[in-house]
């Protein structure tokens, strides 16, 4: 029975990949890989290359991967299994960790740059923010999430929340969040598509503002102090 490798793929850009990664895909005899991983990051693995990533809301897909991993761990002497970012933020990494441990197979995990970090902000900033939290915008089956432990967090980053922006908006205006907070949106960080959009939390609400998925939404004063809109905040006078 083969070992599993829960890689991270890093967000994109192949040179954010850890050394582990890099080493692993090199030598993997095969790369379960999801729909969030880079091409050029696929390009570095001469193994096989098996694609089980879901499209938006086929969550149901994933007994189909347990069953797949099974299959090439008891076929092969490693396996490596890779997600977008870090496979244990918003990856459902810690059910395949589960379903495999219960059938008998080793993991290791191989933590990545999750995408959470990826914009090059300050998620935490002396006198603006000491303290984040990631949430993500849809939950399993398409529920909506309940934001109440996220409304005062200084800084809050969204995952797959594009769908949702007008109404995790209007839902964070209702609980008290700023109006005129700035926010980000960052569609594919690190990669060449890289598109960056400032909005105050407003104009989100308002509907305003056009965003595409995959995209990470940095909400709080942080996003003043590299904005590009806005008059750059002079951070080191901030910095106390
Ligand atoms: O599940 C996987 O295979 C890998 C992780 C993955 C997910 N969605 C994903 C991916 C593809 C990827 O990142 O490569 C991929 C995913 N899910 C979604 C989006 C769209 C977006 O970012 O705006 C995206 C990215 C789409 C794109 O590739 O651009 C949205 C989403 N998440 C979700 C759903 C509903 C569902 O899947 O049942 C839906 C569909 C909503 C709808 O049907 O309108 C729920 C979801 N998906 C996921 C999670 C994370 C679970 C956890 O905390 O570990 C969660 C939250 C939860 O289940 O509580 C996982
Ligand atoms: C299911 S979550 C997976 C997150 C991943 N495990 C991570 O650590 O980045 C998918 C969501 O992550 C965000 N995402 C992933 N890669 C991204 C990128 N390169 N740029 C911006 N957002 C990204 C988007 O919100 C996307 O909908």
């Amino acid at each position: 029975m083969g070992r599993v490798y829960l890689v991270g793929a890093g967000p994109g850009d192949p040179e954010l990949l850890t050394l582990k990664a890099y080493r692993l895909l090199k030598e993997a005899p095969v790369v379960l890989y999801d729909r969030l991983v880079d091409e050029r990051v696929l390009a570095l693995a001469p193994g096989e290359k098996v694609y089980v990533g879901k499209e938006e809301g086929e969550s149901e897909k994933q007994e189909e991967i347990h069953r797949l991993l099974l299959r090439h761990a008891r076929a092969h002497p490693f396996v490596v299994r890779l997600k977008g970012g870090d496979p244990m933020v918003f990856g459902r990494g810690g059910e395949e960790v589960l379903f495999l441990l219960r059938h008998g197979v080793p993991v290791e995990v191989v933590p990545g740059v999750t995408s959470l970090l990826a914009s090059g902000l300050p998620l935490t900033h002396r006198g603006l923010a000491h303290g984040f939290a990631a949430v993500s915008g849809v939950l399993e089956g398409g529920g909506y999430p309940d934001l109440r432990p996220f409304a005062r967090v200084p800084t809050l980053v969204v995952l797959m929340g594009v769908g949702r922006r007008v109404w995790i908006a209007k839902e964070l205006l209702r609980l008290g969040r700023d109006p005129r907070e700035p926010t980000l949106f960052v569609e594919r960080a690190s990669t060449p598509k890289e598109r960056r959009v400032h909005a105050r939390l407003e104009e989100v609400a308002e509907g305003k503002v056009e965003v595409r998925p995959p995209a990470l939404w940095i909400l709080g004063e942080v996003v003043r102090v590299f904005a590009e809109k806005e008059a750059p905040v002079d951070a080191l006078a901030l910095g106390g």
